[in-house]
């Protein structure tokens, strides 16, 4: 464990770094900002929730010149909420050194932010499609750029993002220094990056597994039309504090957070077709606990950081393990613990194997609660509240009133009553969400090992994205949706040793956000 005050860093950052609260570097945090701040070009790889923001942060804000007018460093980060959540750290970081930042995304006024930029910012935070924008209309100048991050760079090099960030490239001096951070990197993504990384180092935090050890992972299977009805129970039993439910597409996310209201849970949706605003006023309701349940595409996957988020709940299994990773480590965060589910139709048992050998770790099977169960959990609920408010010991005229009661009813029948009429009996009021198709059955691949076919990691997500008529969100948003269902050999159960189930990692075009 390496104390901040022995790496080297400025007397102003290292103050930064204090008042954030931060003492002991992470690994990532370690192993890389001493490489950055000699120049390096570096590719950090950590898992999620590890501290990677100020491992790019702090080497960056050091070599900021706060004397150069000029933008100097430029973020670009896959999602809106991530762009601000990221500038936000930035900024507290370079609080001391005075460091002028500004974030730019999409959502958000042209107008503004071309006035802003005015006040020449030393630092640029942004989503691809919106520096884009500023580029093209010469607002945003970038020559004199000497570091580029790509924060969750896997997720920008994928097919959807490619051509935006070549066109960033372009406009950003070639001498300059490129970090590149992710929880997940692979392979062929690597040596996407490589291309235009000069001799990077590959800083990789080594650990058994990809996820992190404090997220206790299950997994529940269930057909279809059952998933809701047991996703109920399932909350009534674990009573979560903060959850985020992943749904595939942005009706389900709607159709998911209006079911979940229905059933008295405080949830709402998010997703990339909802206004900024909106955007940004559900994510301020769950921050501040006013929701206790986000229901989300992957729009919230990467790299969100909520303090608190006990658990996640994969309504939809996602496509891709990397997703997965990304997913569940919304909990498990700077060392808490947390609890992951993740809901599986039979025909999609192949895919939570493929997602079990990326990570390396097997998910525990959970049976789906009964609704007695479901009833116990929230009869636990009650007994809590109930006794907390005893502990408290500040019921004043109540007392009066219990031995008023008291002198009518036995003690027992007294209390039992109390707790009936603090239970939140579980609400069965039939739900009917519109059917989500299953993803394709995974097609075996003949003999084992062999060459990758069709497209390896990339996929064909390019098919659901042009690089013109972007829309408000910043991500492609075309619905082609997949329709290809492979018609060949399908195991949708089988041994789960994983030996026998690799198939091609082909990816339909995301249509989530
Ligand atoms: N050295 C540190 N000591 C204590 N807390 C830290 C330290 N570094 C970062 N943190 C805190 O840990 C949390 C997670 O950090 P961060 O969001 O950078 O993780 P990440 O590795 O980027 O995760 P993801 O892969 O999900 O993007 C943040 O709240 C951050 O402020
Ligand atoms: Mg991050």
């Amino acid at each position: 464990m390496t104390n901040f005050s022995e790496l080297n860093i400025s007397a102003s950052t290292l103050k930064s770094v204090q008042r954030m609260g931060f003492e002991e570097a992470t690994p990532i945090q370690e192993g890389t900002i001493t490489h950055a701040m000699e120049g390096r070009d570096v590719i950090g790889q950590a898992q999620t929730g590890t501290g990677k923001t100020a491992a790019f942060g702090i080497p960056m804000i050091e070599k900021v010149d706060t004397k150069n007018p000029n933008i100097q460093a430029l973020i670009i980060a896959p999602t809106r909420e991530l762009a601000i959540q990221v500038s936000e750290e930035l900024y507290k970081l370079g609080y001391d050194k005075k460091v002028r930042l500004l974030s730019v995304y999409g959502g958000q006024e042209i107008g503004r932010q071309i006035r802003a930029l005015k006040n020449k910012p030393q630092v640029i935070v942004g989503t691809p499609g919106r520096i884009l924008d500023h580029i093209n209309r010469r607002t945003l100048k970038l020559d004199q750029v000497q570091t580029l991050i790509l924060d969750e760079a896997d997720e920008m090099l994928n097919m959807g993002f490619i051509e935006d960030i070549n066109k960033i490239l372009e406009s950003v001096p070639p001498e300059r220094q490129t970090l590149l951070f992710s929880a997940t990197m692979p392979g062929p993504i690597r040596k996407i990056a490589e291309k235009f990384m000069k001799d990077p180092v590959e800083v990789k935090i080594k650990s058994k597994e990809m996820t992190v050890e404090n997220i206790e992972q299950f997994y529940v299977k269930a057909h279809e039309r059952e998933k809701f009805d047991v996703l109920s129970r399932i909350l009534n039993v674990h009573q979560p504090e903060l959850a985020i439910v992943f749904g595939r597409t942005k009706r389900r996310v709607d159709e998911l957070a209006q079911a979940l209201s229905i059933r008295g849970y405080l949830a709402e949706g998010i997703h990339g077709d909802l206004s900024q605003a909106k955007r940004m006023s559900v994510l301020k309701q769950f921050k501040s606990n006013k929701i206790d349940i986000l229901v989300a595409t992957d729009v919230a996957a990467r790299g969100l950081d909520i303090s608190g988020v006990t658990h996640v709940y994969n309504f939809d299994i996602p496509q891709d393990p990397e997703s997965y990773v990304h997913r569940i480590g919304r909990t498990g965060r700077a060392g808490k613990s947390g609890i992951a589910v993740t809901f599986v139709t039979p025909r999609e048992m192949g895919y939570l194997r493929i997602v079990e050998d990326t990570t390396k770790k097997r998910m525990t099977a959970l049976t789906p609660p009964s609704s007695d169960e479901a009833l116990v959990g929230q009869q636990r609920v009650a007994i809590e509240n109930l006794s907390e408010i005893v502990n408290k010991n500040d019921l004043g005229d109540y007392r009066t009133l219990a031995s008023e009661m008291l002198e009518k009813f036995e003690a027992i029948d007294v209390i039992a009553a109390a707790i009936k009429s603090m239970t939140k009996e579980p609400d069965a009021t039939p739900i009917a969400l519109s059917e989500e198709r299953p993803l394709p059955a995974r097609r075996e691949r003949s003999g084992g090992g062999g060459s990758r076919s069709g497209g390896g990691y990339k996929g064909n997500r390019s098919g659901g994205r042009s690089s013109s008529g972007r829309s408000g969100s910043d991500r492609g948003s075309s619905r082609t949706g997949s329709s290809s269902r492979p018609s060949g050999a399908r195991r949708s159960s089988g041994p789960r040793d994983g030996s026998t189930q690799r198939s091609t990692r082909t990816r339909s075009p995301r249509n989530e956000n």
